[in-house]
């Protein structure tokens, strides 16, 4: 792995200080913008400025297929992968819909799709055709799973590059929940039970046998849940790998990173586990309803903005939530201060 990767700064908090006085001198009772505060704060931290702006956000969607989808572990056939990439490029996706509505750039990554695809907008950075039934085989090698993370982060300071202000990870794989369950069983060390879901939509008897297909899986494979290449190479997925690289990437340019749901974390842990300071530049956006979320982000140590229900992912979690972290950023900048509007302070 590239040394690069590890090269992630610490968080400002003299700056963090700065903008938290600055607050308080704003015309509003002390405190009284909650979360909002917070969030102006920490995102002034990782930005090392007092008057940081999120605008425009990139979003960075990365779609890959399943080989564990073999074993009927999705209520979709593994076809949709491939069908939601080509929605996606004609711009009928909720992710779509969402990134218009907040003025974001948006990248389409093929990064091990199952099938060859063909469209002018589509990056096509296809590390291998969809990863192994990893109840049988490894999902991929160790030099694969390097090459995704690495190619997330060729992506993601591209969009950097290009001008985002903050980065929105989203993933495409039918059968990609399967995968991060089998990654947070290791690195929580919860009972599968615990943490599997209904992702797409299968039934209870469907969730007992998604939990029965990882727990003979993590006995096939054997991964060693202190590695994150090992996690990934064994039991992981190729989109997950990219979106790790991509977090990566934006922390070590002090780009906030907006986490969206359950497969996201899982991602954002894996980075976290590759460089801890990588964390400092997350922001997690929405509660999903995967049930393994929660452990996710206790694990993550960070506490979600909002609850919607939603349990689709492709990034819109984070992309609804974007116009909330752009409040706390204009907050800042264009109140006026008790002295500058002649309000009177507290008694
Ligand atoms: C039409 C459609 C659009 C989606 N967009 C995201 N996902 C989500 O569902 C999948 C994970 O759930 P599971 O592990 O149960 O397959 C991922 O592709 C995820 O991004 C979708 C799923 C479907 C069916
Ligand atoms: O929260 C998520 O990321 C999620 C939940 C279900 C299906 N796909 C994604």
């Amino acid at each position: 792995m590239t040394k690069h990767l590890y090269n992630i700064p610490g968080k400002s908090i003299d700056i963090g200080k700065q903008v938290s006085n600055y607050i308080n001198s704003l015309t509003k009772p002390l405190g009284s913008l909650g979360r909002l505060e917070e969030l102006a704060i920490s995102l002034a931290e990782m930005k090392n400025e007092s008057f940081p702006s999120v605008s425009p956000a990139g979003v960075l969607v990365f779609a890959a297929d399943h080989g564990i989808t073999d074993e009927g572990v999705s209520a979709y056939p593994k076809a949709v992968t491939e069908q939601m990439v080509l929605n996606f490029l004609n711009g009928g996706a909720a992710i779509n819909v969402f990134s218009r509505q907040i003025g974001a750039l948006l990248n389409i990554i093929d990064i091990g799709v199952a099938s060859d695809l063909d469209h002018s907008d589509l990056i096509n950075k296809k590390v291998r055709y969809g990863t192994g039934n990893f109840l049988r085989e490894d999902a991929m090698s160790r030099e694969e799973a390097e090459k995704a993370i690495e190619i997330g982060y060729e992506e993601s300071i591209e969009i950097i590059n290009k001008g985002a202000q903050c980065l929105i990870l989203g993933e495409m794989g039918i059968g990609n929940t399967t995968a991060s369950s089998a990654i947070l069983a290791l690195l929580s060390g919860k009972a599968i039970e615990a943490l599997v879901g209904t992702g797409t939509g299968i039934t209870e008897e469907g969730i007992q046998h998604k939990v029965s297909v990882i727990k003979q899986s993590l006995q096939n494979r054997n991964p060693d849940s202190s590695d994150p290449i090992d996690l990934i190479a064994k039991v992981g997925g190729l989109e997950i790998a990219g979106m790790t690289g991509a977090m990566l990437a934006a922390a070590s340019m002090r780009v906030p990173i907006l986490v969206d749901g359950f497969i996201c974390t899982i991602a954002a842990l894996l980075a976290k586990q590759l460089s801890p300071n990588a964390s400092d530049y997350m922001i997690v956006t929405h509660q999903s309803v995967e049930p393994g979320h929660q452990i996710a982000l206790s694990l993550l140590g960070k506490k979600p903005l909002l609850d919607l229900g939603l349990r689709l992912g492709e990034g819109t979690g984070a992309a609804v939530t974007y116009p909330i972290i752009q409040s706390a950023t204009l907050m800042v900048k264009e109140m006026a201060t008790f002295e500058s509007a002649g309000v009177s302070q507290k008694n």
